[in-house]
């Protein structure tokens, strides 16, 4: 079997209200990361001037710091004793610390609400997980016992003053101490928990609001029993303990008793018995002082016993609170060294648990007997002397209340008739009201309806502005429409007319035409880029009637705005007015002299909120007509100036189609007739070429004529000259024949030679050395009949021959 020590949690809230006020310095800290186990504890006396800090350091099993919500605190806590607890454990958690620390806050916290909120504490929390875990087979009960004095107070029980008395009986289901006559109420859900909860702590609060701060010198414990049917006939018993301890500031580090808690009489015995069994169990003495107080009495079991046991110290980190600090963490620090053997408790038969059942309503039956047999109620001197003066303060305090419901009572009357004209007043103001509340639906009624007649505004504006696109759009395309057949047109007029100027241009360079064909070219570009033009105003304007319909859409939807912003403002109002008139009643019934002070100032806020109302009214009418004429003034004119300035437009835009229209068909005519003149010109001038031909035909026809003259003259010529060269060599052969005479007349004439030159013979020897034709060219240069080149005709008169040929 294994030991182990009881878990030791430090939980330090922050600062609160009284401690800023007091300016009082943090002096604790707890790391803020999940798993953080120290806390260190700046000690200093004068925390702010101190150079050198005093700080201790304490190492616990867990700490939490400001951060930890109630959440965190159970997730870590709360829930891993629950799961022991389920499987048959018993728990307990106790928590510790001065007053104010936090140690209602962790056990209890907020349990205002039905359901555990994010506040509430452990108990709420255990009670629902433990609903959450459980089935058929679970039985739950819970009871709340306070202990102070040293007198034990079952907090739920039903018979006031009921003796409780701790007795302990050797039986199998736990470690045999018992409170007799506790009541222990059977919990079918975790709402019946709480409500058992709640009622106790509103009981422990009466009292301590009577007997001077009990509630920080009373221990409460908050008892959950749960049985777990195991088999058909065994069934487990587990018990978690919740206490929620008195306030430890008079309780010194070693046990003592504080001097001004002596003084004041408020010893805590159990406070400090439970020190004393810490350091007993701690210093593992002999003698466990347990049977010393209640509440170490009833916790026997937790502090050394079979129990898995949690002490939570809660500590406050405020620089005033240092010294209740420090002596609490080391109570904690010390506790940490207790070591529980924790066990499953056995399992029961259920002969035994019915064996029990009947011994104790056998005791009980008994109680009740001694009880009558001494004639009345049976009380010890102490409860006979708090019921006495219970009796005296309930007397003072009923005759208090009578003599306050007296004078309610009469202040009641008198203000009855006041109640009765004001009811009266009420519903004439209620009439009013609704006679308003039909003029605002009228009104609502009546925006519903100019809604519906702008929205057919917009529907017409819309098909305005459709039918426009659609005009714009027909236009383009019929512009487009005319575009096409024109440039067909053109193409059709002018191709020919290119085709001859390409045709007469291939065959004469004529500048002319080229010009021609090059003027037209520009015409027609600049026709198209006319078209282009045209076609581009058509769609800014088609932009622009867009761009228009998308402003009259921003003005329906400003419209539409400032309609709903007008119905909100009504039915604001309306919903105002309920308030108020709902806040008026809860004031008047509720508190019938507050009505007599508040009813002239309800009859001038009435006035002036009818006033409001009407003026009102009156505005969101004007507003609602001025709104809707001012848009609809400026839809219209909007329209009618678009309108006029379409038809403007369009207008314009047929005026300059027909204009450029005339102008093309001007151009081209004024083409045509150029073109015209120009082939006239041509063919005149062809037919001038054709007649120049005919002269130059007759001219070569001459030439022939002529040529053939001089052919003839030229063939005599050659006849001539053949016959000048026959009688040419007849002369050479003479020539011949004389050189051969005069050769042999040298011969003959030898003695000559020494002899003078014979007159004349010199040149008759040259005349016969030269040839022929020379010396007659020489002698008739002009007549010669000397080679003479044949006459050749001239190139051009060539051509014109081989043409006429
Ligand atoms: N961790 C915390 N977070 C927020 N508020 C806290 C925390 N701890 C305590 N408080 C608040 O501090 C105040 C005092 O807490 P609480 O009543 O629980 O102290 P206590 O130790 O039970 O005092 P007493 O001994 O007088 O009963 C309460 O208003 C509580 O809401």
């Amino acid at each position: 079997m294994s030991t182990e020590s009881i878990s030791v949690i430090v939980r330090c809230r922050g600062r609160n209200e009284r401690e800023l006020q007091m300016k009082s310095p943090v002096v604790v800290r707890i790391p803020d990361q999940p798993g953080a186990n120290q806390v260190s504890v700046n000690t200093s006396q004068d925390f702010i001037t101190s150079q050198v800090a005093d700080t201790r350091v304490y190492t616990v099993d867990q700490a939490f710091g400001p951060a930890a919500d109630q959440t965190v605190f159970f997730r870590d806590v709360g829930l891993p004793l629950v799961s022991e607890f389920l499987r048959g454990y018993n728990c307990t958690i106790l928590a510790y610390g001065q007053t104010g620390s936090g140690k209602t806050y962790t056990m209890c916290g907020d349990i205002s609400d039905k359901e555990p909120g994010r506040e509430a504490g452990l108990v709420p929390r255990v009670l629902c997980k433990l609903f959450e875990c459980v089935d058929d087979d679970f039985m739950i009960k819970c009871s709340f016992v306070e202990i102070y004095n040293e007198e034990l107070k079952d907090l739920l029980g039903d018979t006031k003053n009921a003796r409780l008395r701790i007795f302990e009986r050797k039986n199998s289901s736990g470690n045999g101490i018992r409170i007799d006559g506790l009541e222990e109420h059977h919990i079918r859900k975790a709402g019946e928990g709480l409500e058992l909860l709640k009622k106790g702590l509103e009981r422990r609060q009466t009292a301590a609001t009577k007997m001077n701060d009990l509630s920080s010198r009373s221990h409460t414990i908050f008892s959950i029993t749960l049985i777990q049917k195991k088999t058909d006939s065994e069934y487990q018993y587990a018990k978690m303990n919740l206490v929620d301890l008195a306030g430890s500031e008079n309780i010194s580090r070693s046990g003592a008793i504080n001097q001004r808690a002596k003084e004041a009489g408020s010893i805590n015995q159990s406070l400090l018995t439970l020190g004393r069994v810490i350091n007993a169990l701690v210093d593992k003495s002999s003698y466990i002082p347990y049977r010393e107080s209640k509440l170490t009495r009833l916790l026997q079991d937790s502090l050394g016993g079979k129990t898995k046991t949690v002490l939570v110290a809660n500590i406050s980190p405020a620089g005033v609170d240092t010294q209740a600090t420090t002596s609490t963490l080391e109570y904690a620090t010390k506790a940490k060294d207790i070591r529980n053997t924790a066990q499953i408790g056995p399992l029961i038969s259920d002969k035994v648990l019915l064996k029990e059942l009947v011994d104790e309503n056998y005791r009980l039956k008994l109680d009740l007997k001694a009880t009558r047999n001494k004639e009345g109620v049976y009380l010890n001197e102490s409860n006979y002397n708090e019921l006495m003066i219970n009796y005296k303060n309930l007397t003072s305090e009923t005759e208090e209340l009578r003599r306050q419901n007296e004078l309610l009572t009469m202040q009641a009357n008198e203000n009855t008739h006041l109640l009765e004209d004001e009811r009266k007043e009420k519903l004439k103001s209620i009439q009013s009201m609704k006679v308003m509340e039909e003029r605002l639906s009228q009104l609502e009624s009546a925006l519903e309806s100019q809604r519906s007649r702008e929205m057919n505004v917009i529907k017409l504006t819309q098909q305005v502005i459709e039918h426009c696109n659609q005009e714009s759009e027909e236009m383009i395309k019929s512009q487009n429409r005319y575009q096409k057949k024109l440039n067909e047109k053109l193409e059709e007029l002018i191709m020919p007319v290119m085709q001859h100027v390409a045709r007469s241009t291939q065959n004469d360079n004529d500048f002319g035409v080229t010009k021609l064909a090059e003027r037209i070219s520009e015409q027609l570009q600049a026709i198209g880029k006319e078209q282009q033009l045209l076609t581009n105003r058509i769609l800014e304007k088609t932009e622009e009637l867009r761009s228009f319909r998308s402003e009259l859409d921003k003005v329906f939807a400003e419209l539409k705005n400032q309609l709903g912003l007008l119905r909100s403002g009504i039915s604001e109002s309306q919903n105002n007015d309920t308030k108020f008139d709902r806040y008026l009643r809860n004031v008047f019934d509720d508190k019938p002299i507050v009505r007599n002070v508040t009813t002239e100032s309800e009859k001038m806020i009435e006035d002036m909120k009818s006033q409001l109302v009407s003026q009102f009214s009156q505005f969101s009418k004007k507003l609602t007509q001025t709104t809707i004429e001012m848009v609809l003034n400026s839809t219209r004119e909007k329209i009618s100036e678009e309108q006029t300035k379409w038809i403007r437009k369009n207008s314009t835009l047929a005026e300059t189609l027909a204009d450029r229209n005339a102008k093309v068909l001007s151009s081209v005519d004024q083409c045509a007739t150029s073109l015209q003149s120009h082939l006239e010109a041509n063919v005149g001038y062809l037919n001038y070429q054709k007649a120049k031909l005919a002269n130059l035909n007759n001219s070569v026809a001459a030439t022939n004529t002529d040529v053939a003259e001089q052919s003839e003259k030229q063939n005599k010529v050659l006849r001539s000259y053949a016959s000048l060269q026959s009688s040419n060599k007849e002369l050479e052969s003479t020539m011949g024949q004389i050189k051969e005479s005069l050769s042999n007349l040298h011969e003959v004439l030898p003695p000559l030679k020494s002899q003078k030159t014979v007159p004349g013979l010199p040149e008759l020897q040259k005349l016969i050395n030269q040839p022929l034709g020379e010396s007659k060219n020489r002698k008739t240069p002009h007549s010669s009949p000397t080679k003479r080149a044949l006459p050749q005709p001239s190139s051009e008169k060539r051509r014109h021959t081989q043409q006429s040929k």
